[in-house]
C-alpha cells in the first residue's frame, strides 16, 4: 500500500499513509470535497436559503469544534514528541475565536438569528462522533487524522469556489476565502504532516482506526452538505 515515489505528501520519502487514504477513498473524498452545494455556490446557482442554513448549522459545528480542539491539544502535551504541533494547533485554536465572530457578524448579515438555531440530525450525528473522538482512551494520531480531514474538506471545498473559472456571487466571496485561502491551505498541510509523522510510527490497530475516522468524516461531512438542501 506504501507505493508512490514523491509530491503529493508533502514530505520527504513515499506517498504518506493520508496521501494513500485520499487515492483509495477518492469517490467518497470527491462526494465531500465537490458536494453540489459547493458546486452551485462555484458557478452562482446556488439558493440563498440553502446557504443560510449551512452557516447557522455550521455555527452550532463550529462551538462544538472549540472543546474537540482543546481535546487534542491536551493529547498532543502529552503525547507528541515534536513541540511544532502544539503550535500549529494553537494557532487554530486561536483562529476559531476569530472564526466564531465572523459567524456572528455573517449571520447578521444575512438576517440569520443563531441564538434560535435548531441542530439539525446529520448535525447532532457529527457532533456526537466529535464527542466520541474527546475521549482520553482514542489515540493522538486518529482524532490528529481526523482533524486534519475536517478541516481539509472545507480547504478544498471552498478553494474550488476561489478558482478563476467560477462564478461565486459576491456576497459570498468572504466565506469561500475563510476557508479557501492559501494560508488555511498551508495550515491544512500543517496538520497532514502531523498526522502522516504519527502514523508512520503507529501500530497497525491505530493505523486501521485512523483510516476509519477519515473515512466516517467523509460520511458525515456529505451529511451536512447534504442538510442544506433539507428544509
Ligand atoms: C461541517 C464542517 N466541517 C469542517 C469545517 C472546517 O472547520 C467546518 N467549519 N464545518
Amino acid at each position: 500500500m506504501e507505493g508512490g515515489s514523491s509530491g503529493s505528501d508533502g514530505g520527504g520519502g513515499g506517498m504518506g499513509k493520508t496521501a494513500t487514504w485520499m487515492k483509495l477513498h477518492s469517490p467518497m473524498y470527491d462526494r465531500a470535497t465537490r458536494h453540489p452545494f459547493i458546486l452551485g455556490i462555484s458557478d452562482g446557482s446556488v439558493d440563498l436559503s440553502a446557504f443560510k442554513r449551512w452557516l447557522a448549522q455550521d455555527y452550532i459545528f463550529v462551538r462544538e469544534f472549540v472543546p474537540f480542539l482543546a481535546s487534542i491539544l491536551l493529547k498532543a502535551c502529552k503525547h507528541s514528541d515534536d513541540e511544532s504541533d502544539m503550535e500549529v494547533l494553537l494557532g487554530g485554536m486561536a483562529a476559531l475565536s476569530d472564526e466564531l465572530a465572523w459567524f456572528r457578524k455573517e449571520a447578521s448579515k444575512w438576517d440569520v438569528n443563531l441564538a434560535g438555531v435548531i441542530p439539525q440530525k446529520a448535525n447532532m450525528d457529527y457532533c456526537s462522533f466529535l464527542q466520541s473522538l474527546m475521549l482520553p482512551e482514542v489515540d493522538y494520531a486518529v482524532v490528529i487524522t481526523a482533524f486534519w480531514a475536517i478541516e481539509t474538506v472545507y480547504q478544498e471545498s471552498f478553494s474550488l469556489c476561489l478558482h478563476s473559472s467560477s462564478k461565486t456571487p459576491e456576497e459570498l466571496m468572504e466565506t469561500c476565502q475563510r476557508w479557501g485561502n492559501t494560508s488555511f491551505g498551508h495550515y491544512c498541510r500543517s496538520l497532514q504532516k502531523i498526522a502522516d509523522r504519527c502514523l508512520e510510527k503507529a501500530p497497525s490497530d491505530i493505523i486501521k482506526r485512523a483510516e476509519e475516522a477519515f473515512i466516517r468524516v467523509l460520511e458525515h461531512e456529505i451529511n451536512f452538505w447534504n442538510m442544506s438542501f433539507a428544509e
